[in-house]
């Protein structure tokens, strides 16, 4: 196969697991996020991959080869790591030209690499500069260009992008996305951001607690999530606990149509706070009677907080659909079916 194999990749420090048995495939080309938070393992991952750390079992293949003893400088990967910080007493180009000098590329085309890399990261002409002389984001992209020197097989980033601010960060990300496509490097990226891995990932890969929860698109695990783990943890969601009974979920303040309910037993559905329909009604269909009990209007959308039976449901409007409602007022919940996401036990 074409790509990056992980095959019951483990990695245990003394009796602690700090990544239980990973099975993962990559095609060639993926733009991938290891999101979660923080501990869950994701850089004791990337680690592996990148040959920095070496497996307690399981192996890692590329293109089918077997690479899981190959040392970090023979796999030819691109590595933006915290620990691979720019050189501080060189000039830009020398940091670019840094990993081609160590291959031994001849100095006439090391000159040519770094002006392609620049062009690459869109800071053409800054090559005689010092790092110093650099902002946080210029910094990144050259750190970003040093990584692609010698078109590496995969472009491995752990929290590329953490130091910078909001603004920036976000205009990075689109970049970085954008350069990966006209790249068509496969790429893996370490974040505990969730909007950073939905805006560059084509797979995002949940983990906590050193397991991989989901693997899948960024609308997939928003909109299918495997667990309450994922559903909760990507965005915002509303999770109910409730009991089948004759086919219609009851929970407290009242009894849900959902389609895929177990037959009997208990089941855990998750609603995002978008589906939800808040009438001034308390009796309806699959509505719940609650109290509003906080609004808050953020100009693109509004969040309403809704106390369901003693718990907390959020829904959120655009302002085109924000229904007449004012804290303290009796309103009726409706959770469409279809928007209901039944969660494994
Ligand atoms: N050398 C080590 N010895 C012992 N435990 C370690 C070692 N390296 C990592 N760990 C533990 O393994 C777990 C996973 O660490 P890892 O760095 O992969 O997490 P992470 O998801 O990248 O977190 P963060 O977002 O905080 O970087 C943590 O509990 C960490 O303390």
């Amino acid at each position: 196969m074409s790509g990056l194999a992980l095959d019951g990749l483990t990695k245990r420090y003394g009796s602690f697991t700090a990544l239980q048995p990973t099975h993962l495939t990559i095609p060639h080309g993926q733009f991938v996020c290891l999101l979660g938070p923080s501990g869950c393992g994701k850089t004791t991952l990337l680690r592996m991959v990148a040959g920095l750390d070496s497996p307690t079992e399981g192996r890692i293949l590329l293109d089918g080869t077997d690479i899981t003893h190959k040392p970090a400088h023979q796999r030819n990967f691109g590595m933006v790591f915290q620990s691979l910080a720019l050189f501080p007493h060189l000039t830009v180009g020398e940091n670019i030209a840094y990993p081609l000098r160590i291959r031994g590329v001849p100095k006439a085309d090391q000159g040519r690499e770094v002006d392609r890399l620049l062009g690459l990261v869109r800071l053409p002409g800054v090559a005689d500069r010092a790092v110093s002389q650099l902002s946080g984001g210029q910094r990144q992209r050259i750190a970003i260009a040093r990584a692609l020197a010698l078109s590496p097989k995969l472009f491995l980033l752990d929290e590329p992008l953490s130091a910078l601010d909001a603004k920036l960060r976000e205009a990075m990300q689109i970049e970085l996305k954008l350069l990966q496509e006209r790249l068509g490097i496969t790429t893996i990226v370490v974040t505990h951001d969730q909007r950073e891995a939905m805006t560059m990932a084509d797979l995002v890969v949940v983990m906590s607690q050193g397991r991989v929860r989901q693997a899948a698109s960024p609308i997939d695990v928003y909109r299918r999530p495997a667990d309450s783990f994922v559903a909760d943890f990507i965005g915002m969601t509303n999770l109910l606990n409730g009991h089948v009974s004759a086919g219609s979920l009851a929970v407290e303040g009242g009894a849900l149509a959902v389609p895929g309910l177990p037959a009997s037993g208990p089941a855990t559905i998750s609603v995002r706070p978008e589906e939800l329909r808040v009438h001034r009604e308390g009796a309806g269909p699959n509505r719940l009677p609650g109290t509003v009990s906080f609004i808050r209007d953020l100009g693109s959308h509004v969040e309403m907080r809704i106390d369901v039976a003693g718990r907390e449901m959020i829904a959120v409007a655009t302002p085109q659909d924000r229904p007449m409602v004012e804290p303290g007022q009796r309103v009726g919940v409706e959770l469409p079916p279809t928007s209901c996401v039944v969660l494994p036990s």
